[in-house]
Parts: structure tokens; C-alpha cells; sequence
């Protein structure tokens, strides 16, 4: 599989303007990346950028902290879900994970797992390994596990750093074989994102995506 089809090519600043996101589409579908993400109030026109293309439609759901209600969350991924997201990365709640909620947090998976289920569309969960411990990273992955998420994702990009190799050599030791793996976060250039795929990332999230092909030929990423 080649560094580009590994790529969600991402657009998820809070000042980004709907013209930037039309080129995101544009880069996405001249390039051949897995998918774009973007925020949840441009799902509906991305998937209208993209219409004859194969390239995903990727938001997030309680993003960027997490500590929303399941409730909320829920409904978040239910109208993203309508407006035609393919793909759904939401943030665990973090604060939960370190006050020992491990049931809450799994059974809110699970039911946005079903969800995605019932839309054919894929759930990743986003972890942000900056701010747990490799003991928390560990918990968060078997919660992933059993709340039946199709990939866990390190970071949301505001936290202190993203991925790291250690980060992605630890979630492919935990994890089974079926759930796979996104890097994101601070990824920019080539090296670092062929180095997080050997690692064990299935995908890489970034906002610097075009940078991290354009280097000559295009070479399969392991
Ligand atoms: O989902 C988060 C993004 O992949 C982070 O991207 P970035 O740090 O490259 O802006």
C-alpha cells in the first residue's frame, strides 16, 4: 500500500474556511488518500466535493477534549453519520479513563460502534497518548478493544504532542490484529510518517499530507 492511500488528510483548525476545505477535497482526490477529515459542520460538503470519488469521508466527535456526554457525542455522530461521514474519530473521555470509569467509557464505544455499524462507516477512537501513561495507553486500547472500535488513534493534535513510535509500538502490542492503528499529530515530513507505519500505523492523520508524498517517487510504506 502505498505512504498516500495510508493518509486522512486533515483540515481541523478552528479558523479554517469552507475554501480551504474545498482544496483539502481537491488534494484529496488528486493525490489518492484514504480519506479527508474534517470538521462536523463540513461533512455535508465534503461529501459533495467527492461525490464520484472513493475517498473517504472522515470527522470527529467529541473533539478536541473529549469530556462531552455520551448522550452528546451520540447525536453528534448521528447527524455526521447523515450528512455522509464514512469515518468517525472520537475522542475518549480522558478524564473518565484516569477517574477509573472504564465501564462508561466502554459502553460508549460500543454504541458508537454499533452505530457506524448500522452506516457501514468505520470508528476510530482517539486515546491522546500525550497525556496518559504507558499503563493508561494499555487500559484505553483494551477498552477500544471491547467496545469494538475499527482503528484507536493516538492524538487529536492539541495536546502537548502527537504520535509517537513508542506510542504505536506499544498500542500494536496490545492490540489484536483486527483493530488497527492511526498515527496523528505533529506529523511533517516523509520520514517520520514511514517510520510510524513500520512502527505498526495502519494510517497517518495530518494536516501537512501533500509534504509528506511529494518527496520523488512514491514508495510502498511497508
Ligand atoms: O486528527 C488530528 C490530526 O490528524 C492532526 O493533524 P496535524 O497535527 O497534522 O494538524
Amino acid at each position: 500500500m502505498t505512504l498516500a492511500a495510508r493518509i486522512d488528510h486533515t483540515l481541523l483548525r478552528p479558523d479554517c474556511t469552507e475554501a480551504q476545505v474545498a482544496q483539502l477535497c481537491q488534494e484529496a482526490a488528486a493525490h489518492g488518500f484514504a480519506s479527508v477529515c474534517v470538521p462536523p459542520c463540513y461533512v455535508a460538503f465534503a461529501t459533495e466535493q467527492l461525490a464520484a470519488t472513493a475517498v473517504g469521508i472522515c470527522t470527529v466527535i467529541g473533539f478536541p477534549l473529549g469530556y462531552a456526554a455520551s448522550s452528546v457525542k451520540f447525536k453528534e455522530a448521528e447527524v455526521a453519520l447523515y450528512d455522509g461521514a464514512t469515518e468517525l474519530d472520537m475522542v475518549i473521555n480522558i478524564s473518565a479513563l484516569k477517574s477509573g470509569k472504564s465501564e462508561a467509557i466502554q459502553a460508549e464505544i460500543l454504541d458508537l460502534a454499533d452505530l457506524c455499524h448500522v452506516h457501514q462507516a468505520l470508528l476510530k477512537v482517539i486515546i491522546e497518548t500525550a497525556l496518559l501513561s504507558a499503563e493508561e495507553i494499555e487500559l484505553a486500547c483494551q477498552l477500544c478493544v471491547g467496545g469494538e472500535a475499527d482503528f484507536v488513534k493516538t492524538s487529536t493534535g492539541f495536546a502537548t504532542r502527537g504520535a509517537s513510535v513508542e506510542d504505536i509500538a506499544l498500542m500494536r502490542r496490545v492490540l489484536p490484529e483486527n483493530v488497527r492503528i492511526k498515527a496523528s499529530g505533529g506529523i511533517r515530513t516523509r520520514e517520520a510518517a514511514l517510520a510510524l507505519v513500520v512502527a505498526g500505523a495502519d494510517r497517518i492523520g495530518s494536516s501537512n499530507s501533500v509534504a509528506l508524498i511529494a518527496e520523488n517517487n512514491e514508495t510502498t510504506a511497508a
